[in-house]
């Protein structure tokens, strides 16, 4: 943003037209929601309250009974002179009576250390008491680039800027910026990350073949179950021909799931000798034996690209970073936060930060998992999925998604990744609530078939 707002300056935007931009649209916002109630605007000593500033002026000139509540001042600059174009109603912060409609622009971009025990305190009871709260940017008291919690009062809505920030869609962040609308203030901000939308799929070709449209592999180990699981979200997600790899395959349905027995690792390296496979799942149940870690050996030695999940990855340990790096076929990780950091330490940064340099030391496409999904490839960009649901917290999704980024990757999407993670999220949502993982593997072809 900083970059993008410093190229704004040297192309002769002035900070006073950005500010009056960002304003305009804050005020597009509260107007909608206020309906004619009065509205209470914070404002702070730097840019966010100029912005503020700006807000209240126009509210006030299309009618809307509005006060500003001031913290601190500038005595120069765009913010001042925002703040001397201000002629209504003005109390002290500390002094502000709560109002049905309250725009918070206290802090943006520019909040550094914790809030204060006071303006904490004011700020809590005056978006406690509010019908509807609008973050100007930011809720005040939320750290930018971290999402880190510095005192923030979780808003109603927030305008984003110019562009999202980590702090919209990264925990703890994003669960306290309420809806997210991200406003155009005419600021080019081009970047390598993104979040994602509905992915675009091709059907299969019409002289399509099940070992030409998306041939999968699926390893199944200690705990059959999961990788079971992952294998029929794969045959849902639209592989062609799915195989399940185990020690014992007895027969369950679905009739569709073929069946091969592998004693042990020489057997697998002989499946995955066969070019045919688009994609190997590994992990899912695998268990954290001998046999195993001879199993993932196997299959790390393959040309066959990989998804590593589950028992996979904690097997893969530190070792990660080593045995990826090597690889000359596609892998990609699906680990959460607690499997991300037995790979990968829990240094370096905010979770875009941290996966994008794991994915880049790896070689590897690493799905870091959780509400705030993010997914980076060696390249170094950076996807980031803001449409999962909270339903999907419960065991044996996670094999699930396993088993669609098996089938996308198969498949050959252009970003397969963002692809599973999009149906997985989108078949929850399909599903309802109160699911079990089993639930959601049906639906998967809904969502596959709205992406067509
Ligand atoms: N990026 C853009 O294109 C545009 C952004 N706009 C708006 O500008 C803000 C960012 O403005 P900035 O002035 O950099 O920062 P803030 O307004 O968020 O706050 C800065 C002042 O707050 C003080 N501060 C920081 N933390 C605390 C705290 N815990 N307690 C008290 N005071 C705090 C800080 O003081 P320092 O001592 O740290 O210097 C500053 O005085 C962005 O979010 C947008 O809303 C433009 O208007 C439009 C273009
Ligand atoms: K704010």
């Amino acid at each position: 943003m900083r970059t993008a707002e410093q190229r704004c300056f040297d192309a002769g935007i002035d900070q006073a037209t950005l500010m009056e931009r960002a304003g305009t649209a804050v005020a597009r916002e509260a107007m909608r929601f206020a309906l004619g109630r009065p509205v209470l605007v914070l404002a702070g000593p730097g840019n966010n309250g100029g912005d503020a500033y700006a807000a209240a002026r126009l509210l006030h000139s299309w009618g809307c009974d509005v006060t500003v509540a001031a913290l601190g001042s500038k005595k120069s600059g765009a913010a001042a002179d925002m703040r001397r174009r201000w002629t209504g109603p003005t109390v002290a912060l500390a002094d502000a009576a709560p109002r049905a409609v309250l725009v918070d622009g206290l802090f943006g971009t520019g909040m550094s250390r914790p809030l204060e025990t006071d303006v904490r305190e004011a700020l809590h009871r005056l978006v406690g008491a509010a019908d509807f709260s609008l973050a100007i940017d930011l809720p005040s008291g939320l750290a930018t680039d971290s999402g880190e919690d510095l005192g923030l009062a979780p808003v109603s809505a927030t305008c984003a800027l110019g562009a999202l920030k980590p702090a919209h869609v990264l925990m703890p962040g994003a669960a306290c910026c309420g809806h997210v609308r991200l406003v155009d203030i005419d600021i080019a901000c081009p970047d390598s990350t993104r979040t994602i939308a509905r992915p675009r799929l091709t059907p299969p070709a019409r002289d399509a073949h099940k070992y030409r449209r998306g041939m999968v592999a699926v390893v199944a180990g200690a705990m059959p179950g999961a990788a079971h699981l992952a294998a029929r979200a794969t045959l849902h997600a639209g592989a062609g021909y799915v195989l399940l790899a185990s020690g014992d395959p007895q027969h369950r349905s679905p009739d569709a799931l073929v069946r091969r027995k592998i004693a042990d690792a020489d057997d697998l390296a002989e499946l995955l000798a066969d070019a045919r496979i688009g994609a190997a799942v590994i992990g899912p149940g695998l268990g954290s034996g001998n046999h195993a870690r001879a199993l993932l050996d196997a299959a790390l030695a393959s040309d066959r690209p990989l998804i590593i999940d589950g028992d996979a990855l904690t097997l893969l340990g530190e070792d990660a970073v080593r045995r990826l790096s090597t690889r000359d076929a596609r892998s990609w990780l699906t680990p959460h936060e607690g499997e991300f950091v037995r790979l990968f330490g829990d240094g370096g940064g905010n979770k875009i930060d941290r996966t994008r340099q794991a994915a880049q030391r790896a070689g590897a496409t690493i799905v870091h998992k959780g509400p705030d999904t993010v997914i980076a490839d060696p390249d170094g960009n950076v996807h980031i999925a803001d449409t999962g649901t909270s339903w999907l917290s419960t065991a044996g999704t996670g094999d699930v998604l396993a088993g669609i980024c098996g089938a996308r990757m198969a498949c050959g999407d252009e970003s397969a990744a963002d692809a599973a993670i999009w149906l997985h999220a989108r078949a929850a949502r399909l599903t309802g609530a109160a699911f079990m993982a089993d639930d959601i593997v049906a639906p998967i072809a809904s969502a596959v078939a709205e992406c067509l």
